[in-house]
């Protein structure tokens, strides 16, 4: 049988704030298999961005158990949760976080670069993925000189780049229009399938959570 690509059990964050303690996860399950898409939705402040942090393995504080392509994180050292976080996550945010001086092309080839792909092989990557997302003419602008779905296109184009096992996707067209947000959407969707990635996306559309493989919410601190 397939290994899951993330499974939480029993994970909980408390944040203490001015005196006050505020349980924010208090016992995630969750299970995502290859390729398969999830939607996360819940209210505003119920936690998506702390349980993709956690999955993300960029935080510590986290308790219960959280395993990446079958690892344990938290039997890894520092550099192992690093590791795992590069070989089998891609992150997509809801600003784009492309490198200001970069064109589109180079902030898809850098981590490929970081990764240890030959160049060559990475431009030739970078220029199919930017391509599937209909950026081809786009390729020698900056993110300045891109318009906010381009931008966004560019950031999902670089989250897919080292061919992750899941993507995370916090809110990923939270700051575009509406018909924007479904274009770019859509082409995500896509572009994942296309590859067989797993992806976890966070959003408040419940309308496009529809278009994933499974809906789970997020409310008082638990999974549904
Ligand atoms: N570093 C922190 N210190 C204290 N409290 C925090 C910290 N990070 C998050 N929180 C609190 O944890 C709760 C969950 O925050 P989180 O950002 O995960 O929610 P969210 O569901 O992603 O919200 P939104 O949909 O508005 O982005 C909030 O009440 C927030 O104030």
């Amino acid at each position: 049988m397939n290994e899951p690509v993330v499974s939480l059990a029993g994970v909980t964050r408390s944040f203490e704030q001015g005196g006050v303690r505020i349980d924010v996860l208090r016992g995630i399950d969750l299970t995502v298999m290859p390729g398969e898409i999830v939607a996360l939705l819940g209210p505003s402040g119920s936690g998506k961005s702390t349980m993709l942090q956690a999955i993300g393995l960029l935080e510590g504080g986290f308790g219960g158990s959280i395993r990446i392509a079958g690892v344990e994180a938290a039997d890894q050292p520092s550099s192992g949760r690093t590791a795992l976080r590069r070989e089998h996550i891609g992150f997509v945010y809801q600003f784009h976080h492309l490198l200001p001086d970069f064109n589109a092309l180079e902030n898809v080839v850098l981590p490929q670069l970081i990764a240890g792909t030959p160049r060559e092989a990475a431009e030739g990557r970078a220029g199919e993925l930017l391509g599937a997302l209909g950026l081809a003419k786009r390729l020698d602008h900056r993110p300045s000189q891109l318009s906010g779905g381009e931008q966004q296109r560019v950031a999902v184009a670089r989250a897919l780049a080292n061919r992750p096992a899941l993507v995370l996707a916090d809110e990923p067209t939270g700051n575009l229009d509406e018909a924007t947000a479904d274009k770019v959407l859509e082409q995500f969707l896509q572009l994942v399938r296309g590859e067989g990635s797993a992806a976890l996306i966070a959003t408040h559309n419940e309308r496009l959570a529809l278009a994933m493989d499974r809906v789970v919410r997020l409310h008082d601190g638990h999974l549904s």
